[in-house]
């Protein structure tokens, strides 16, 4: 069973327009909502993938009953906190003429530390030794910098192991507690180690050296170029397929999500990234935040390339 937390989910709003204009009046062609957030996604994912998921985290008001009612109506488990406010509305605006996507994402409703212990009481009692859980977001207003870092300590001291997807300072914070696995983005790893990384041996240094500090598995995300992945294993790249992008909205949880399901099921590094690079390219291929299908993912196999650097 993969577990996820997800601290601030989100209500996802896809706009599609043509000619976006920022300072004028703009008027949407078509509009789809979706259950979103990091960790939400991630089960949505592992669920498609015929994988067992509960999907934890924070929601309120209707936003946060939307989110429940979608996931329920895809046979999705979950079992959420409720909290008082309102889950956020995150607006994705897509170009049609340019496909540019632009992001403006809320901060989310405030936490309280009793919503905090709620939480982690759980999560704690939802766990069991050998499973695996995905913490993956960002931290609502309320939420200690450091709370991943509490949470993984905790996971980990009872034979967890943890997949963390986050960015900024949580990230550089819970990097201590040593998760399991890692996916910055490059922008997420450049602002980590607070340098521009200019090639593919810059990435890999980068990661190499989070992986000297005792992070099994790192895996930066390139968008349409594919991923570096450093492991005890070695240096991976990997080459995405070329494919039409709809939405982009989801490929870093999609590659999240299949690689945990395929990890936990006792496949290789190499075969679980090759299977998670496939089903985040079919996930971009997707409008809105829905994510791959997996028929659709299956025929995207052979157009993963990887290259074994090291
Ligand atoms: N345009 C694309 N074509 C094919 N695969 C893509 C594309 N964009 C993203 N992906 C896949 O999704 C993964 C995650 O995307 P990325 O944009 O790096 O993550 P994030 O959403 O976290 O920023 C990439 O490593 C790649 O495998
Ligand atoms: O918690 P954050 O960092 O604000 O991100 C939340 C947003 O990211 C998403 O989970 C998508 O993430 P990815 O595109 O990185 O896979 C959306 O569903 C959601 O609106």
């Amino acid at each position: 069973m993969i577990i996820t937390v997800t601290l601030n989910p989100a209500v996802d709003k896809t706009v599609e327009l043509f000619d976006f204009k920022v300072g004028a009046l703009n008027r949407i062609k078509h509009v789809r909502k979706d259950a979103g957030g990091k960790g939400i996604n991630v089960s949505k994912v592992i669920a498609e993938l015929d994988g067992s998921t509960k999907a934890l985290g924070f929601v309120g008001g209707s936003s946060g009953q939307f989110i429940k009612d979608r996931l329920t109506s895809a046979g999705i488990n979950h079992s959420f906190t409720e909290v008082e406010g309102e889950t956020r509305t995150n607006l994705k605006i897509i170009d049609l003429a340019t496909t540019e996507e632009t992001e403006v994402n809320e901060p989310g409703p405030s936490i309280s530390k009793s919503d905090l212990i709620n939480l982690e009481e759980n999560l704690l009692n939802n766990i069991i030794r050998d499973n695996l859980v995905v913490l993956a977001g960002s931290l609502p207003r309320g939420v200690p910098e450091d709370f991943y870092a509490q949470l993984i300590a905790k996971l980990q001291g009872k034979g967890v192991k943890v997949v963390l997807d986050t960015s900024g300072i949580s990230l550089m914070k819970s990097l201590e507690a040593k998760p399991y696995l890692i996916k910055p983005n490059l922008d997420e790893l450049e602002k980590l180690i607070n340098k521009p990384l200019k090639d593919t041996d810059e990435v890999i240094s980068a990661a190499k050296k989070l992986h000297q500090q005792g992070i099994e598995i790192i895996v930066v995300s390139l968008g349409g170029e594919g991923s570096i992945v450093v492991s005890d294993a070695g240096v991976l790249k990997i080459k995405a397929p070329k494919i039409e992008v709809a939405s982009s909205v989801g490929a870093g949880d999609t590659l999240v999500g299949a690689i945990s399901l395929k990890l936990s099921q006792g496949k290789s590094l190499k075969e679980a990234i090759h299977y998670a690079t496939a089903a985040s390219a079919n996930t971009v291929m997707q409008s809105g935040t829905q994510i791959c299908k997996k028929d659709e993912v299956e025929e995207l196999l052979t157009q993963v390339e990887i290259e074994i650097l090291e």
